[in-house]
């Protein structure tokens, strides 16, 4: 019988990358010299420009690419024996899905419990009772025999989010969860987010909705085909280590004091939801 997951997760590393290089066959190199560390019972954000390397590290987390240089590992484990004990979960984009491929949403989180299932793939007990439990915890049990192609945005988030919950993984990859969902949607997500890192899992949040990060994620990663910063939100999330990251794409808007008549809010856009730096420039004039 397995251990209870705290237990599992408390002694082990997180997320451990190490100098890892990623070239693919057309010779382009998405990914240089990377490294950074992430704790258990953690959630971090995971930002940067369009094609700055996020999708090609998730999938050298998920090993479907491989590192030419470095090294990644998974609770102290590497790649591959993390893959085979089903300990990684990933929640995809959007457009990485074939959303007209007729299947029902229950069938969707029954594929979470595929790595726990023999060749004959033949549920258990225990495959229902866990497919049941996350179409509940996310929202979506009364929507099990609807197709995928029917459902909203933010329902397909959620969908995917229970595949992974189904799947009992113990580090979670959510590439862009929160585009073209609602406020509502977004709050219900980061909710369950928090709940997984409670649990003692990892999460890592590929994300351009900046001015989230720092409500709900612990620490960060800054990506630009190498880590620029990581750490805690706090230390890491500064303006100058943004614009470094964003370059001339991180629109840096100043809204005029007289007009709100309660002093100089910044606006650091990478689009989506802008980060308002108010907070931070007041802690740094202490
Ligand atoms: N299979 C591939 N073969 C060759 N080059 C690739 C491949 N996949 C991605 N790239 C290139 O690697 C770079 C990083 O791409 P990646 O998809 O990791 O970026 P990203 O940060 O996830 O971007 P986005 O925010 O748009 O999703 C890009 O220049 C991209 O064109």
């Amino acid at each position: 019988m397995n251990a209870p997951l705290h237990a599992r997760t408390r002694l082990a590393d997180g997320i451990s990358v190490a100098n890892a290089t990623v070239t693919y066959r057309n010779g382009h190199t998405a990914l240089r010299d990377a490294s950074f560390q992430i704790p258990t019972g953690t959630i971090t954000a995971l930002v940067g420009v369009n094609g700055s390397g996020k999708s090609t590290l998730f999938k050298a987390i998920m090993g479907f690419v491989r590192v030419s240089r470095g090294e990644i590992t998974i609770l102290g484990q590497p790649v591959e024996k993390a893959l085979k004990q089903n300990l990684v979960a990933y929640v995809p984009q959007s457009e990485d899905v074939d959303w007209n491929f007729p299947v029902l949403v229950e069938d969707v989180v029954m594929m979470g419990r595929y790595g726990h299932m023999n060749f004959m793939r033949i549920a258990s007990a225990r495959d229902h009772a866990a497919v049941d439990k996350a179409l509940e915890r996310v929202g979506m049990s009364a929507m099990r025999k609807r197709q995928i192609g029917e459902l909203s945005g933010g329902q397909r988030k959620r969908v995917f989010l229970a595949r992974a919950l189904a799947q009992d993984g113990r580090v979670i990859l959510l590439d862009e969860p929160f585009t073209g969902v609602d406020v509502q949607t977004e709050g219900a997500i980061i909710e369950l987010l928090r709940g997984l890192r409670d649990e003692g899992r990892v999460m890592l949040v590929s994300t351009h909705n900046l001015g989230s990060v720092p409500e709900f994620c612990d620490r960060a990663v800054l990506l630009n085909r190498t880590v620029l910063a990581y750490g805690p939100t706090r230390e890491t999330f500064t303006r100058a280590n943004l614009e470094k990251t964003f370059g001339g794409v991180l629109r840096h808007v100043v809204l005029d004091p007289a007009a709100g008549g309660g002093g100089t809010i910044d606006i650091l856009s990478d689009d989506e939801s802008p980060l308002l730096a108010q907070a931070e420039s007041a802690e740094a004039q202490r």
